[in-house]
């Protein structure tokens, strides 16, 4: 039996506090069911609502209508401690991590741990590193062991992010929700760090949903890929049924982003378009 957090929403929809009144929500009422140890990808243009439906699996944005179960559960009707342990399954890794800067990158990492721990052995952890060797092995998970104990704000932007990914790799989360985890990375780390994050949450049995703009890369390393659009979703589809045809048709008018022309964004082959060699199945 997996480890993981089974998610499911029946048409939730979301929106932002600070979301001009009248504002369409950021994400339109969606339903979709993610099972216990899944792991998938969410993709679609900037703006298409990627963001939104981590935050809103995170427990961290309420729905502004619709249901949202965790394991069966609906967080938003848990008393609030419960709710409270509940978010100690999740790990939500942001596009930017909010890492403290005159942290050391040792405690950085450890700090992936303190929902498991007691708030004594907490505040111990943030002045006393428990766990070093664990810390070190997280790391090397994403070529940084030789910065084991550099202050976190002497880090470039890639290796700060990579810093919050090992995070996930201490945590106890049950559900691990990563957000634009490449952004920063260069080709060959963003494979490295895919690999490892699809690996461990595989060899854990934790749930990994992970929003990405390198479409190639989700759809070489994630078996099942969401696609969003204007807040909607466009697709649900196994990645080897996902054509070039809906990819096109999903970044219409965003062409730049499918093509690469973001910085660090590989080039998927799509132009000049052949005829798709992959069968297409319609929802
Ligand atoms: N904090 C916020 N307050 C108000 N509106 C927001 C907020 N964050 C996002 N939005 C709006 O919600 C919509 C979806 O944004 P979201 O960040 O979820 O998209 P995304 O697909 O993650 O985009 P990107 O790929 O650029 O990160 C956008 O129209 C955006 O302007």
């Amino acid at each position: 039996m997996s480890n993981g957090l089974s998610l499911a929403l029946q048409d939730l929809a979301a929106r932002h506090p600070a979301a001009r009144a009248g504002a369409a929500p950021a994400l339109q009422p969606t339903t979709l069911h993610i099972g216990a140890g899944e792991v998938l990808a969410v993709i679609g243009p900037s703006g298409a609502g990627k963001t939104t439906l981590l935050q809103a699996l995170a427990c961290a944005l309420p729905p502004s209508a619709g249901t949202l179960a965790l394991n069966g559960t609906d967080p938003w009707r848990l008393p609030r401690r419960q709710l409270q342990a509940l978010r100690g399954q999740l790990f939500l890794a942001p596009q930017v991590p909010p890492l403290p800067p005159r942290q050391r990158v040792v405690t950085a990492v450890l700090a992936g741990r303190l929902p498991a721990l007691s708030l004594a052995a907490s505040l111990r952890s943030l002045f006393y590193p428990s766990d070093i060797p664990a810390a070190h092995a997280a790391l090397a998970r994403f070529d940084l062991a030789d910065k084991l104990f550099e202050r976190v704000d002497r880090l470039s932007g890639g290796e700060r992010q990579r810093v919050g990914l090992a995070r996930a790799l201490l945590s106890p989360a049950r559900l691990w929700l990563v957000d634009e985890p490449l952004s920063a990375l260069d080709p060959a780390r963003s494979r490295q760090a895919i690999d490892t994050l699809v690996h461990e949450a595989r060899a854990r049995g934790v749930t990994l949903v992970a929003t990405l703009h390198q479409v190639d890369v989700a759809l070489a390393h994630f078996p099942r890929i969401v696609a969003l659009q204007q807040g909607a979703l466009a697709f649900d589809l196994p990645a080897a049924e996902v054509t070039r045809e809906r990819l096109l048709r999903l970044y219409a008018q965003h062409e730049h982003e499918l093509r690469g022309d973001a910085p660090h964004t590989a080039v998927p082959d799509i132009h000049p378009a052949p005829p798709a060699p992959v069968a297409m199945h319609c929802r």
